[in-house]
């Protein structure tokens, strides 16, 4: 079919589409930055099933770590007891937030400690891995060390300073004193022990050509591939990383296979979740494993914060190659909701709550704000009375136009029965009609009502594929807005006399109504069903094959009455006033 087709890649069926979000660390409540991320791999996912793609999408918690082993100490609990009720919270988020997930890993799922001892064993036995003397500047907030380079003391009086590059730093004499790094700002503190290392120094070439050369849509957007790329291709070398902490620090983590006295660095096991959530290690092994899951693996996109770019755009293609692994498709990398300028993150508390926002202005107009003010390229700011602006503009042009439409002034069914059976996804056959039953000069403002309303699936495939779901709201306002214009114009309430042209209106008023929930299920799945609902859409006719004009004949039945509202005014939270 010419319809399904267009919305395939590059006119090619693709069959597996697996998104993942990072799992998040469970060391505080998740905040807006988290429903984002959610939300973006969401919206993708539920735009993948509406296209009959076979979907798995798959998040979690990170619940290794000494930032959590830190978290659980403070808060007097085990670390177990600790992740068990955040990990709560993060489902609870996800639960109001219509976050529709095929799995939630937590990385002490056995099967998931399973695969980082079998990733382990394979890059041990390919001769990655090795055991040496690390010292370094170590941020445990990051969970990462920072080269000398990125630190600086942090004197009393707040000035900041670099390290003294004469002074011979030991964990002794930095007590009381406090240094930071200048990437994410954080904490570090000065270690010296034995641990593993990853090869990582061999990595740099290997993935300098597969993200230049052999895979240029690895990363996206091109600014963030840029950015990895400078940083690879600068005349530094890639530094061996330090993947294992001894014991006697860190408890709270899996233990090194065969060697008692150290436990794996958090971020290797994190990591392997995106294994997991297809198989196994061994499932996924080139010319062994199994090819159903290669295929999953093959068409895996990583959606993550710019925060952790380089631990997905380098440490981890980097362990799947020393294991001989292949990797996944593609990363998305987003940006970072702000307060006052400073990224919103929960170590720092300075954070938007979801929960409470969707409690108050609902579930949908949330989701269609949080994707509307933002873009990957860039940073947002979350004002709250500009959510409680788009909740309006929902109820005035979307509800509204509904609501009009299933006017007792009206006969909804007449109209469906009179012009559907005519169209059939031909639109000139539809222009036509409109010529014959409208005023000459509306027949701009119906044409390119029509042209939109026939390109818009492709176009709204373009952008969600991609990730712009700000470019695709906008052609949902665009047409929202051309239609309320239509109706205000044609004023089919005073045709009484001419109940063709009444129902020719209304039809086309409906049908935008119909074609646009349908395509906006995936971002606003409550309230798109509910519109739906409203004008009796049978749950059968709500696929992307129904989205155009004309395609189905049997809807809008007993509409004409006065019904509930899907949605009505409400003011502002008086909390925020
Ligand atoms: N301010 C934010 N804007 C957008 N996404 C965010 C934001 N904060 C966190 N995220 C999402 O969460 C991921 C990081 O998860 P993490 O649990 O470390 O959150 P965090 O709030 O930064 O935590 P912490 O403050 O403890 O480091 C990011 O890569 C991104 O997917």
């Amino acid at each position: 079919m010419k319809f399904t087709s267009a919305l395939c890649s590059g006119g090619k069926k693709i069959n597996f589409f697996h998104i993942t979000t990072p799992i998040f660390y469970p060391n505080a409540k998740p905040h807006l930055g988290h429903l984002y991320t959610g939300l973006l791999s969401d919206v993708r996912g539920r735009w993948s099933k509406l296209n009959q793609v076979n979907t798995k999408f798959i998040t979690g918690t990170d619940e290794h770590g000494l930032k959590i082993q830190n978290a659980a100490l403070k808060a007097h609990v085990t670390p177990q007891k600790f992740v068990d009720n955040l990990c709560l919270e993060f489902k609870k988020l996800d639960s109001k937030g219509w976050i529709d997930y095929t799995r939630f890993i937590r990385t002490t799922d056995t099967d998931h400690i399973q695969n980082v001892i079998e990733l382990w064993k394979k890059c041990f036995a390919k001769g990655f891995i090795y055991k040496g003397q690390h010292k370094g500047w170590y941020s445990i907030s990051d969970e990462t060390f920072y080269p000398e380079s990125q630190v600086v003391e942090v004197l009393p009086n707040g000035k900041e300073i670099p390290l003294n590059k004469s002074e011979v730093f030991d964990q002794d004499n930095i007590t009381n004193r406090s240094f930071i790094n200048t990437e994410s700002r954080n904490k570090v503190v000065y270690q010296s022990e034995i641990n593993y290392f990853f090869k990582l120094s061999e990595f740099k070439c290997k993935l300098i050509d597969y993200i230049r050369f052999e895979n240029p849509d690895f990363i996206k957007p091109e600014m963030r591939k840029e950015q990895i790329l400078k940083e690879l291709e600068s005349s530094k070398e890639l530094q061996d990383l330090s993947i294992s902490r001894p014991a006697a620090r860190l408890t709270w983590a899996i233990e090194v296979p065969n060697d008692p006295s150290q436990k794996i660095y958090v971020w290797f096991d994190a990591l392997c979740n995106y294994i997991t959530s297809i198989g196994s290690v061994q499932s996924l092994t080139k010319n062994e494993g199994d090819p159903i899951n290669i295929k999953w693996w093959e068409n895996t996109t990583h959606v993550i914060g710019k925060d952790i770019i380089k631990f997905h755009a380098i440490y981890w293609p980097a362990f799947l190659m020393a294991a001989g692994l292949p990797l996944p498709k593609q990363i998305y990398v987003h940006g970072h909701w702000l307060s006052n300028g400073v990224k919103m993150s929960k170590s720092l508390g300075n954070v938007v709550d979801p929960i409470a926002m969707i409690d108050y202005y609902g579930v949908d107009p949330v989701r269609w704000y949080i994707l509307e003010n933002s873009c990957l390229e860039a940073d947002g700011d979350f004002i709250e009375s500009q959510l409680w602006q788009t909740r309006e503009l929902l109820v005035s042009k979307w509800g509204n136009l509904i609501t009009r439409c299933c006017s007792p002034k009206f006969d909804l069914k007449r109209a469906v029965g009179k012009f559907s059976g005519n169209t059939d996804n031909n639109s000139s056959i539809f222009l036509e009609l409109c010529s014959r039953y409208l005023e000459k000069d509306l027949a701009p403002t119906y044409t390119k009502l029509l042209n939109d309303l026939e390109v818009l699936p492709a176009l709204m495939d373009n952008y969600i594929t991609n990730f712009n779901m700000q470019q695709a709201l906008k052609l949902l306002w665009s047409i929202l807005n051309d239609t309320n214009t239509f109706i205000q114009t044609t004023e089919p309430w005073k045709c009484k006399d001419n109940q063709d042209k009444q129902d020719l209106i209304i039809y086309l008023a409906v049908e935008v109504s119909r074609i646009l929930s349908i395509l906006s299920q995936p971002v606003i799945p409550q309230l798109s069903a509910q519109f739906l609902d409203r004008i009796k859409v049978s749950p059968e006719r709500r696929g992307l094959e129904y989205a155009a004009l004309g395609k189905d004949d049997n809807y809008g039945v007993a509409c004409n009455k006065k019904g509930a509202m899907p949605i009505t005014r409400i003011p502002i939270r008086e909390k925020h006033l």
